[in-house]
């Protein structure tokens, strides 16, 4: 394996509480790496903790294709939920252009921008919301808009934190199948945080498991979403089975 991101004994403290400890696994350059557990394990923190947001004891180190040392990683993020002023006066296109482009907007969309932006929404799927106020999206639309901002230009890894929450079933469905066709057509390496796990098992190549802030399991969805091993790891009772009108598994 030759891992792009390798984390060695992750520890965090906030207010006092050992968050995270111990954390310690690879994330392998191409894949999909699902990070599941209970609320309050500690998800959000390793991800603020990849991401720098967060101080922490222990090493991150990052690898180039060829085991090289990749100094300066791109990590792209797409968060939960981004509020948005709903007075808010601006398009997706200038919305896209503020974060892509280091001329003022005030000045205009520059053309090489407008290339880019029109790339973004056509690989994301969304072309015809170009025009579109950011206040009036759907929380679907505006997470691919977040999406294709967090692929542009392409990261090493692209974190994303329970990024179809809030979303009906549907679009939550078509979002995961985005992000599956970004990791295979493109080989972006995810590292994505959800309680989804019928989607999980489905598009992940591994499932690490967070419980009180350690590492309770790795290893292949297979392995690590049996039913035995998922009562094991929340407790009888705290799967819901799939039922006819459930959207599947969750915790
Ligand atoms: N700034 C902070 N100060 C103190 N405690 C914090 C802080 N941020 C998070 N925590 C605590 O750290 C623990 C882990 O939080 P975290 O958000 O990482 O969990 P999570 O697994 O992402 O949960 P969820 O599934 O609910 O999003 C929680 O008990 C939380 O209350």
């Amino acid at each position: 394996m030759n891992p792009l991101l390798q984390l060695q004994n992750i520890q965090v403290q906030l207010g006092g509480r050992l968050i995270l400890s111990g954390v310690s696994t690879g994330i392998r350059r191409g894949s999909m790496t699902a990070l599941i557990g209970l609320n309050g394990s500690g998800k959000t923190t390793l991800l603020r903790a990849i991401l720098g947001e967060t101080r922490f004891n222990g090493t991150l180190t990052w690898r180039g294709p060829a085991g090289e040392p990749l100094p300066t990683p791109r990590i792209g993020y797409v968060p939960q939920r981004l509020t948005l002023d709903s007075r808010l006066p601006i398009t997706v296109t200038d919305f896209l252009a503020i974060s892509l482009q280091s001329w003022p907007i005030l000045f205009g969309v520059r053309p090489q921008t407008r290339v880019m932006i029109d790339q973004i929404l056509t690989q994301m799927g969304i072309p015809h919301l170009a025009k579109t106020q950011v206040a009036r999206l759907s929380g679907g639309e505006l997470q691919r808009v977040l999406l294709g901002l967090a692929l542009t230009p392409h990261p090493d890894l692209l974190l994303l934190d329970e990024p179809a929450a809030g979303i009906d079933f549907r679009d939550q469905q078509r979002f995961y199948e985005l992000i599956a066709e970004m990791n295979q057509s493109l080989g972006i390496t995810v590292l994505l945080v959800s309680h989804e796990l019928e989607i999980v098992g489905k598009h992940a190549h591994q499932v690490l498991c967070l419980r009180n802030g350690r590492i309770q399991q790795e290893g292949s969805p297979a392995e690590v979403l049996s039913q035995a091993n998922l009562e094991l790891l929340f407790g009888h009772g705290r799967i819901l089975l799939p039922q006819p009108n459930n959207s599947g598994n969750t915790i």
